[in-house]
């Protein structure tokens, strides 16, 4: 079963899967595997994460594994409407459109969960949620969850210390094989690719600041130095503040910051980021992205409260002008613009390609093992796994340890 905006849509939707499946060599390793081994028959899978060509693949790793498979997506505008026709046309059962209300986003997590799924895969802990608050009929159904980011796995880690947490989660972000690369690179190359495709602006030249330092503030920090910008960073971490000082960047407050800024990304998973007076010094035509999670990083009411008028000017571009007159940009309504903007293509599939195959491992772990309730990092096998896969995709070998260096390292008699 299905519900999509278009079954039209599907053959470009299929040709865009096939695509990221060729560019996903560890996951199309994985689903080999599984077709064999079939670990997960008579097993049902509901998944919450964004729904494009790169996650439909993980669905059918997943059907090939054995398993009835329900998806939906975590985020109302991050939905490719072809990709999920393709879905629905390659036998997975898929819930979602692009630009839902939240009444319609509510309403498909719940579409999946009518499957009665054994196990959930999230991406922002929503699903999770919802089966705690809505539909606790089917908690004691559940044999565990993976999840996708950083915020979902503090708002998890908090969920266990409140002692509200029902079942095991493995988080996924916390996977080193997922977080070096996803949250660094991916977050780098993407949101930068959906700014520059929604604003056909150049980098080069501009003061940007990156509000995070963190493993994503790294890697927009990282790209944007690359692509020719001065870059600021802010942090509310001495270590991480200082960190970046050290790789090259200037460091201030916010306050400071916003006066200099000609684009500001948010990347901190945390709640009013820019707010208040911060918008009455920036400078006219300064831009505004978020690539943390939710759209709660700028404060758009208080935007919304100096400006005179509101326009959408370009796709994925609204124009404030102020009481003073100045012009300010949000892009992508202040949600992950590396997803939610229309160009937005999220991470690239070599990337996506190691966070979904621990994904697709970390389902199997959960089948095999009877984990505790609580959040626990996924084992570090799957990590090594993974890493071994992509390094012989890419044809890179390295060396291994020889008996005398195992010895060596394993002796604390040996001095100088
Ligand atoms: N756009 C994407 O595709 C994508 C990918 C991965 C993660 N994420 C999301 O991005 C966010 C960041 O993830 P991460 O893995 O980098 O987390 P992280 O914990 O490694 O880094 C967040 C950083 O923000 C800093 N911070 C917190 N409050 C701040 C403030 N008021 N001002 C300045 N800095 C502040 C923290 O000190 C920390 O260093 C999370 O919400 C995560 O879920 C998005
Ligand atoms: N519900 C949250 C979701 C946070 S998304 C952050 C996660 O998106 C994941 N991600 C980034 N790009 C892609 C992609 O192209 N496909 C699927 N997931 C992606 C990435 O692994 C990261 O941890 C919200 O809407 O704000």
């Amino acid at each position: 079963m299905s519900k999509v905006k278009d079954m039209s849509l599907a053959p470009e939707g299929v040709r865009k899967i096939e695509w990221v499946q060729k560019h996903m060599p560890v996951l199309e390793h994985i689903k080999e595997e599984y077709l064999e081994t079939r670990p997960f028959k008579g097993i049902t899978i509901g998944s919450c994460l964004h729904l494009e060509p790169k996650t439909i693949n993980l669905g059918l790793t997943l059907m090939a594994g054995g398993a009835e498979v329900a998806m939906t997506g975590c985020n109302p505008l991050s939905t490719h409407d072809d990709a999920v026709a393709g879905a629905a046309d390659l036998g997975l059962n898929v819930y979602g459109w692009r630009e839902q209300d939240d009444e319609e986003y509510y309403q498909t997590i719940n579409m999946v969960l009518d499957h009665k799924p054994d196990i959930i895969i999230d991406d922002g802990a929503d699903m999770i949620m919802v089966l705690h608050n809505e539909r606790t009929e089917l908690l004691s159904h559940i044999k565990g969850a993976c999840e996708e980011t950083t915020t979902g796995v503090h708002r998890l880690q908090a969920m266990h210390a409140d002692g509200a947490l029902k079942f095991p989660v493995i988080a996924v972000n916390d996977a080193y094989t997922k977080y070096l690369f996803d949250n660094r690179y991916g977050t780098g190359q993407s949101s930068f690719d959906a700014i520059m495709g929604t604003t056909n602006m150049v980098i080069a030249g501009k003061t940007v600041v990156v509000c995070g330092y963190g493993w994503c503030g790294r890697g927009l920090a990282l790209r944007a130095a690359g692509l020719g910008a001065d870059v600021i960073v802010t942090e509310v971490d001495p270590i991480r503040a200082l960190e970046a000082r050290m790789d090259g960047y200037r460091v201030m407050t916010i306050r400071e910051a916003v006066k200099q800024a000609d684009l500001i990304i948010t990347v901190t998973g945390n709640a009013d980021i820019i707010s208040g007076d911060d918008f009455k010094y920036m400078k006219n035509g300064c831009m505004l992205a978020n690539s943390g999670h939710f759209n709660v990083e700028i404060n758009r009411q208080d935007l919304e409260a100096i400006s005179t008028e509101v326009k959408e000017v370009r796709e994925s571009i609204e124009e404030f002008t102020t009481k003073d007159g100045r012009k300010i940009y949000l892009l992508a309504d202040g949600r992950l613009v590396n997803l939610s903007a229309a160009r937005g293509q999220g991470h690239p599939a070599e990337i996506m390609d190691m966070s979904f195959a621990v994904q697709a491992l970390s389902a199997k772990h959960i089948l095999e093992n009877d984990l505790p309730v609580g959040v626990t990092k996924a084992p570090d096998e799957i990590d090594y796994n993974v890493a071994s896969l992509k390094l012989q995709a890419m044809d890179i070998e390295i060396d291994s340890l020889t008996d005398k260096q195992k010895a060596y390292m394993a002796n604390w008699q040996e001095g100088t």
